[in-house]
């Protein structure tokens, strides 16, 4: 069988360079196109000395790939700018890690991102890309947007526990930190070492663009509307996330209920792993892999109970997980090219 040619859109950027580096050491990946923004005409190594080692297409205009050429095109482009490309594109499967096909409704998406959505006739056919609750949707889907960082941390969390009816649907408060990386590697001022190191910040306080992310997918598994308080920080580490859940428990339930679901949930899961009785999340636990790792714990008020989880942003936040997408999507095993163990330390 020949391999499965793919097309990597916004390689200049952190996703798309860690979907470059994951996709060379896949066994069924060839990379034959690799597109830029204000970078296309440079090659990799010139904007990321780490593939030195590596013969890669040089970057051209998205625009300038040949998609008639491609089985496979990863999307790793700003919101919009991703809509209006890949809306074009009717030859390959796309696999989008941008926010522009995650939400069901363009009125929402339009509240949220500031315009009005690009393609919004593809909305209903998008496949919603966590790969552990999306398994029988992904074969032969054409177009799959892949969660936001933040809600692969959290939905992997609270879905089996809202699911099984153990958590109320309201009252939810997440706290979510974040490494610098997720916010791209585009030029801020924010992102400056000297205003990032040595220090931590809440932003997006009380209004941030994976809330009704989040919500339209945890009440899709309440079967009720399900309302969130969620806080996002930014923390001097590259990459990495970690999300701590403050939830409600069912008549009855304990953390140790909890747990049970979550064990039960993700037993056969290569990916997401309930750690022992007490431990807790830690971004070190998962750099630079595809695992997650999830914990629930006992709260001092009673009633409550706290449910943790930490990924890295760049592989089951973004890269990783397209690439699990386009595993089950094509037929191939889940875990191809996955494998490599986190970097510790
Ligand atoms: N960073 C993360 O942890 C995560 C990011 N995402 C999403 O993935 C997408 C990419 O994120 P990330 O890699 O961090 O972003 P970066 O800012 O690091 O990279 C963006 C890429 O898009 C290219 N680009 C920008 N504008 C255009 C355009 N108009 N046409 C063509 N190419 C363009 C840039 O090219 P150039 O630099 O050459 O101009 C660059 O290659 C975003 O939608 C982001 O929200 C999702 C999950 C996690
Ligand atoms: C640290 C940081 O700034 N993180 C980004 C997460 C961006 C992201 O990847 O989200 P989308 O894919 O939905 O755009 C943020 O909070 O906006």
């Amino acid at each position: 069988m020949s391999k499965i040619r793919a097309a990597i859109l916004g390689a200049s950027g952190y996703t798309g360079a860690d979907l470059v580096r994951l996709a060379l050491t896949h066994p069924e990946i060839e990379i034959t196109a690799l597109a830029a923004g204000s970078k296309a005409g440079q090659s990799m190594a010139a904007i990321w000395p780490h593939f030195t080692p590596y013969a890669l297409p040089p970057l051209t205009a998205a625009e300038a790939v040949d998609f008639a050429a491609v089985d496979v095109v990863f999307g790793c482009l700003p919101h919009a700018a991703s809509a209006r490309l890949l809306g074009t594109i009717n030859e390959a499967t796309i696999i989008d890690l941008s926010a522009d096909f995650r939400l069901r409704d363009a009125a929402t998406y339009a509240e949220w991102y500031g315009g009005e959505h690009p393609a919004p006739h593809l909305l209903e056919s998008a496949v919603y890309g966590l790969t552990e609750f999306a398994r029988s949707e992904l074969p032969g889907a054409q177009l799959i947007a892949c969660p936001g960082c933040y809600p692969t941390a959290v939905l992997l969390a609270l879905t089996p526990l809202l699911e099984s009816g153990l958590i109320g649907a309201e009252r939810i408060t997440i706290n979510a930190l974040s490494g610098v990386s997720g916010s791209g590697r585009g030029l801020k001022e924010a992102n400056l070492f000297a205003e990032v190191a040595e220090a931590v910040h809440p932003y997006g306080l009380g209004h941030h663009r994976h809330m009704p992310e989040i919500e339209q997918q945890l009440a899709l598994a309440a079967g009720a509307p399900v309302t969130i308080s969620f806080t996002p920080h930014l923390v001097p580490i590259n990459r990495g996330e970690l999300v701590t859940c403050i939830v409600e428990l069912a008549e009855g339930q304990t953390h140790l209920s909890l747990r049970a679901a979550l064990a039960d949930r993700y037993a056969h899961e290569p990916f997401v792993h309930l750690l022992p009785e007490g431990q807790a999340p830690a971004t070190r636990m998962v750099r630079g892999s595809n695992h997650a790792v999830v914990n629930a714990f006992a709260d001092r008020i009673p009633g409550r109970a706290i449910v943790a989880a930490a990924i890295d942003n760049l592989v089951k936040g973004s890269s990783g997980q397209a690439i699990q997408n386009m595993n089950v999507a094509l037929g191939l095993p889940e875990t191809m090219g996955l494998e490599a163990a986190p970097l510790f330390p």
